[in-house]
């Protein structure tokens, strides 16, 4: 994978540049249909594959107090880019003067002057340039006249409804973990350091890693999620609370609790990624800490059998490895 700061010109010209154009927040499974369409075009024409990122997402320059919260960070964006074939990624700084630009002067300026591209692959809904004004049919005029070839892929459909990432926000603020994973293809994630937190858990007999999530991510419903974390290389079946912990008097701010099974050790400050297979329930208030230490442990032995249901998970794939 090539990463390109900016719309330098290609350093290795002589190969063709073949593009996508959108934000893929989540790299759902339209997003990828799109990306295959892509990277066989590329392929047969032995052109590099690559995805042009506005960053930041154009939406917090244009609209802030609208800007929607995000699926992924740009690691996990990068890496999923990858997963499906792309090459590179060109990284654009957006601003108020790129968001002006009219779309022939974006097709003009961007596309041909300065990336010369030859192929241009959007999906069915895509807009750019000035107040969104262009149309994947201008698109494909403009590209008949400049030379360049362009696909506008139809709309990969769930339950007869486009798959977008609005839609993913959608199922992940209702805690509806499954449908999430349907519009995905991949059971979402949850990605963050882990901080120090009041210690409570630990006498409770379930420690928990307390995780900081980027004020920018979209976290899911308040609930208790069974899912596996990754740390460190290695995953671990776990159990997650998102909430206010009502027990123990209301936190201000909602927390993120991880209990990981057969894990001991010090991971205060490492990364953790937490794939969620399902929400199990909503998070109650207990008349006592024991009837929470109740409840939590038939959390787990849901979770358990939740994890066993998953014919391939990372635990089981670990031990075959
Ligand atoms: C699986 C799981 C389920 C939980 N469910 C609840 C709940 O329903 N109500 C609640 O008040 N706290 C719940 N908690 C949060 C615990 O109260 C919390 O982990 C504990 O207060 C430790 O906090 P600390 O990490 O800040 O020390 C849950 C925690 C876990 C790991
Ligand atoms: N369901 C889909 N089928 C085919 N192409 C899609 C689908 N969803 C998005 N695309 C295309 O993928 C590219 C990137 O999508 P983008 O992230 O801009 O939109 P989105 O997923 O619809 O997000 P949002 O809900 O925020 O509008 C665009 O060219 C877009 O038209």
């Amino acid at each position: 994978m090539v990463i390109f700061g900016g719309m330098e010109k290609m350093p290795v010209q002589e190969r063709q540049l073949v593009v996508a154009l959108g934000n893929f927040d989540g790299v759902h499974r339209g997003h990828q249909q799109l990306l295959r369409q892509m990277t066989a075009y590329a392929q047969k024409n032995n052109a590099l594959a690559a995805v042009i990122l506005f960053q930041p997402h154009p939406q917090q320059v244009l609209n802030p107090s609208k800007c929607p919260k995000l699926l992924l960070d740009t690691d996990k964006k990068i890496e999923l880019l990858e997963k499906q074939g792309v090459q590179g990624i060109f990284i654009v700084p957006f601003d108020i003067d790129f968001a002006s630009l009219a779309p022939e002067e974006f097709i003009d300026k961007i596309l041909v002057g300065k990336l010369q591209v030859t192929g241009v692959f959007v999906g069915y809904d895509y807009r750019f340039g000035r107040t969104a004004e262009g149309t994947p049919e201008l698109l494909r005029e403009l590209g008949k006249q400049k030379g360049f070839y362009v696909e506008v892929v139809p709309p990969v459909l769930s339950m007869e409804t486009p798959i977008s990432s609005t839609l993913v926000r959608k199922a992940l603020s209702t805690g509806d973990i499954r449908w999430a994973k349907e519009l995905l293809g991949y059971w979402p994630v949850l990605r963050g350091k882990i901080m120090t937190g009041d210690q409570r858990g630990r006498k409770l007999g379930f420690p928990t890693a307390n995780i900081h999530v980027s004020d920018e991510l979209l976290v899911p419903q308040n609930g208790v999620y069974a899912g596996e974390a990754l740390i460190q290389g290695k995953h671990y079946l776990t159990v997650t609370n998102i909430g206010v912990h009502p027990t123990f008097g209301s936190s201000r701010q909602e927390l993120i609790e991880a209990h990981l099974l057969d894990f001991q050790g010090d991971i205060y400050h490492e990364d953790i990624e937490i794939s969620l297979f399902e929400r199990m329930r909503d998070e109650r208030k207990f008349e006592s800490p024991d009837l929470l230490i109740k409840q939590i442990r038939k959390d787990i032995e849901i979770a358990i059998k939740i994890y066993d249901d998953h014919e391939n998970n990372s635990i089981k794939r670990d031990v075959q490895a």
